[in-house]
């Protein structure tokens, strides 16, 4: 804006300037002026306001840098009666600065506004991306940490490193020869060159020669160390000869650090770089064996030192040694000054071999602790770093008295790690660990689920090599161990609830299949059931099918009976011209013995006329047919079959003595008309296939009677129960005129599986007078000798199985009831036979 363009304005009030458009554009520009032009000096410094306002966009955009001092400047000059620094401003004559200021005060809210918005926009954008590429770098941490243990997985969970240290100056001197040699291409061979010049080649997982520095050896060792801050177990031990470097490498010296610092030191920048996903926790214990004991290298006074300490499994499977130190380290240099406390506490010794020979077994111990902030797993591993003391024949070292004691433990112990990795190796059901303190200590971290790094630790001199060789070996054998997969160490505590959970499922599967097996049966026994059921209701259907047709069979049979009733009754009548006269009626009643149709008991005399029993008394002769409850005569119990007794006078026979057949009043066959033979016959038939309908009938309620009891069976609610159908033929029966009703003990109940027909009792007591009175006398004229008695018993049709006997009954009413006689098979046949020839008499007569 051009400076002259601001010279004019004038002064007006702030009403008027609120009031009028022109003044507010007027201030707007002023405003925009001091923005975009005006500098202001403030505390001797220059506060800028920069704007990319535009024609266009009068908006002032771009940084707010400056602009709250701006604008107090502003109000500051305000209150202090229009002291403007600005140099364009100076010569504006008075303008109106309260009333630009309120302007450019608005202007600046709403940017601010729109500030705070886009920060918080760009905020929430940058915190989705920040989640985003959490989760990613966390996946592929978890990735690379896979893989990279396949791989360590893949060269062998045992790995054998070989390290030669130089020939020291003391050799050289002696003159001894280097007898490794190392080829610089193939860097997992060495060769020894034997007395006899010969070679012997050695393979491992990394053969480190003389020049090999520290830096180089713990390169390859990492792996194994990361490994653990993983979740493994992992055991780095250097075994060898006195004096070829196994503290060296394990401990190293204050220029040289060996693997248990750089481990730590590893440790400790790793867990930081993880630090965002992973909490880790160490600490470090160190101990040492010595003559088959275990000292705390960390106890802080000798009584501690001195406490014996023991190896105890703990329930998660793991070995522990209670009461033993464990400091917790935060940085590397704690850690240092763990290590070198404990070092200095450790059991060395002059040899012959090593000034400062290790004479007992060291151990590092670090505990590492980790939770996943992600995932929130738990994980307690536990590396072991172990510096052995030196594996030397007691002959050479030339030692006696307590230094020879210290070498026959330490033999004795590498004897026992040499056993538990030959056991190993062999893949030796029982691994001896418990045979020294040494290999029970590294139980959990030997062999099984964890990483095992060994360094054999070689002298190059000639003098050594023999026991370059044993070494050698040994380390050979190690190598030849085939582990499983190693497996992440979960925390105990982790453990415990893991195990909890499992067990709980374990137990809620167990469960499930038991309810699935009990559901399976029940399904197919539902399933068998409902065959049954399907089955039985097509029975039921053929049965009610064969019922109806009985039925109608039944109802034709009635009304054939009775037409044939009718035509006999028509020729008997007709007949009774041409019978010859009957004899006039007894007065006194003949012993019934001598009318039945039974032979006489044999060895028994006949009853005479003075025995027999009168009318007046009984008339059924009931004291000797109900001498037992079947209707036999106690002494005859042989003869079964039901008998037909009839009072009628004998016709033409005076004779009492003379026993009868047969005592009938019909008319021998010479003496009758042919129609009424072949009526008879006809009846005779008709008689049989109502025998055989019976039959039939008994065989539909058999079905029935066959029903199983099911499940289902509420289902016959609706339908016709046998008994409801076999009670419907009855009644049917019953009412037919030719029956008498049953008694009401005689019901029939159904009886499941019991295929019985029992019929209805039926005792038919007919009054018939007889031909000589039947003209003058009423058949209702009471029961006296004019009458014929016919009575016949009830006839029960049951199974071969035998029921209990009844007692007689006796019935109220006209007639008397003798009692059921239960027959069976053909002995049934027989008697429906009979009582079918008797009813025929009976029509007869
Ligand atoms: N690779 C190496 N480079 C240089 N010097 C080494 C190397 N290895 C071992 N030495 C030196 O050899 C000497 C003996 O080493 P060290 O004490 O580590 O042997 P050691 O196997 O631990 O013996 P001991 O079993 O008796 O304890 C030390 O002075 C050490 O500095």
């Amino acid at each position: 804006m051009p400076e002259g363009d601001l010279v004019g304005i004038t002064a007006q009030s702030e009403q008027e300037c609120e009031s009028s458009p022109n003044c507010k554009d007027q201030n707007l520009q002023i405003a925009q002026y001091i923005l975009l032009e005006g500098s202001f000096t403030e505390n001797g410094s220059d506060v800028e306001a920069r704007t990319t306002d535009t024609a266009d966009n009068p908006e002032p955009a771009g940084t707010m840098e400056g602009r709250p001092e701006t604008l107090g400047y502003l109000i500051q000059a305000l209150d202090d009666d229009c002291i403007i620094g600005s140099p364009v401003l100076k010569g504006v004559a008075t303008p109106n600065l309260r009333a630009s200021i309120n302007l450019l005060g608005t202007k600046y809210n709403n940017l601010i506004e729109r500030y705070k918005t886009e920060t918080n926009k760009c905020k929430d954008e940058r915190g989705s991306r920040y989640e985003t590429l959490k989760k990613q770098y966390t996946n592929e941490c978890q990735e690379r940490k896979r893989l990279y243990n396949e791989l360590i997985e893949l060269r062998g969970n045992i790995r054998v490193f070989c390290r030669c240290r130089p020939l020291n100056s003391d050799e050289i001197s002696k003159g001894y020869s280097n007898v490794v040699e190392f080829d610089s291409l193939l860097e997992t061979e060495l060769q020894i060159i034997c007395n006899d010049s010969s070679r012997k080649q050695f393979k491992f997982d990394q053969v480190f020669g003389p020049s090999a520095n520290q830096e180089a050896v713990f390169a390859e060792t990492l792996p194994v160390v990361m490994s653990a801050l993983d979740g493994y177990n992992v055991c780095i031990f250097a075994y060898g000869q006195t004096g070829t470097g196994k503290t060296f490498t394990m401990e190293g010296t204050p220029e040289n650090r060996g693997v248990n610092y750089r481990a730590l030191e590893v440790l400790f920048s790793s867990s930081a770089k993880r630090s965002s996903n992973v909490a880790y926790g160490f600490s470090v214990s160190m101990l040492e064996v010595y003559n088959e004991r275990i000292r705390d290298l960390l106890a802080e006074n000798n009584d501690q030192m001195a406490k014996k300490l023991e190896i105890k499994q703990s329930s998660d499977g793991t070995h522990e040694v209670p009461g033993l130190v464990e400091s917790d380290v935060h940085t590397i240099d704690e850690v240092w000054e763990i290590l070198r406390t404990g070092g200095k506490n450790r059991s060395v010794g002059s040899t012959s071999a090593n000034e400062l020979s290790s004479r007992s077994h060291c151990l590092v111990r670090v505990t590492i602790k980790s939770k996943n902030l992600v995932s929130g797993q738990r994980s307690r591993s536990h590396m072991w770093l172990v510096d052995l003391a030196g594996s030397e024949r007691v002959s050479k070292i030339d030692v006696e008295g307590e230094r020879l004691r210290e070498s026959q433990f330490i033999n004795k112990s590498l004897s026992a790690l040499g056993d538990v990795i030959s056991a190993l190796a062999s893949k030796n059901p029982h691994i001896p660990y418990r045979n020294s303190k040494l290999t029970h200590l590294l139980q959990s971290s030997l062999g099984g689920d964890c990483k095992t790094l060994m360094f054999v630790q070689i002298s190059p001199s000639s003098a050594d090599l023999g026991e370059t060789t044993c070494s050698l070996n040994f380390a050979t054998r190690v190598r030849g161990i085939e582990q499983g997969p190693a497996r992440k160490q979960t925390d105990p505590a982790e453990s415990f609830k893991l195990k909890q959970m499992t067990e709980k499922l374990r137990l809620e599967e167990k469960e499930n299949a038991r309810l699935n097996e009990n559901l399976r049966l029940l399904n197919m026994k539902y399933t068998s059931r409902e065959n049954v059921f399907q089955t039985l209701q097509e029975k039921v259907k053929e049965a009610e099918q064969a019922s109806r047709n009985y039925l109608q069979r039944v109802r034709e049979l009635e009304n054939q009976l009775a037409a044939e009733k009718r035509v006999v009754k028509d020729n008997t009548t007709t007949s009774q011209f041409i019978k010859p006269q009957l004899m006039p009626p007894q007065k006194q009643r003949p012993p019934l013995a001598r009318i039945t149709n039974r032979a006489p008991p044999i060895g028994r005399p006949r009853p005479t006329a003075t025995t027999s029993v009168t009318l007046s008394q009984n008339k059924e002769n009931i004291p000797l047919v109900a001498s037992n409850s079947f209707g036999l005569n106690p002494h005859n119990r042989g003869i079964s079959k039901a008998r037909r007794v009839s009072v009628a006078p004998l016709l033409g026979h005076n004779n009492p003595s003379q026993a009868k057949r047969r005592t009938s009043l019909a008319m021998p066959p010479s003496m009758r008309d042919p129609q009424t033979i072949m009526a008879e016959r006809k009846f005779s038939q008709l008689e049989q296939q109502f025998s055989q309908l019976q039959n039939l009938k008994r065989r539909s309620v058999a079905v029935f009677n066959t029903v199983p009891a099911t499940p289902l069976a509420g289902t016959y609610s609706s339908r016709k129960t046998p008994d409801a159908i076999g009670g419907k033929y009855r009644s049917l029966l019953m009412s037919s005129s030719k029956y008498a009703p049953s008694p009401p003990n005689a019901v029939s109940t159904w009886r499941a599986r019991l295929p019985t027909v029992v019929g209805s009792p039926r005792q038919r007591v007919r009054l018939v007078p007889s031909p000589a009175n039947r003209s003058g006398s009423t058949p209702e004229g009471g029961m006296s000798s004019k009458y014929c008695f016919s009575v016949q018993k009830r006839v029960q049709i049951a199974s071969p199985i035998q029921q209990p006997p009844r007692a007689p009954q006796v019935l109220t009413g006209a007639g008397v009831y003798n009692g059921p006689t239960r027959f069976a098979g053909n002995q049934a046949k027989r008697v429906l036979c009979n009582n079918a020839i008797a009813k025929r008499r009976m029509s007869v007569l």
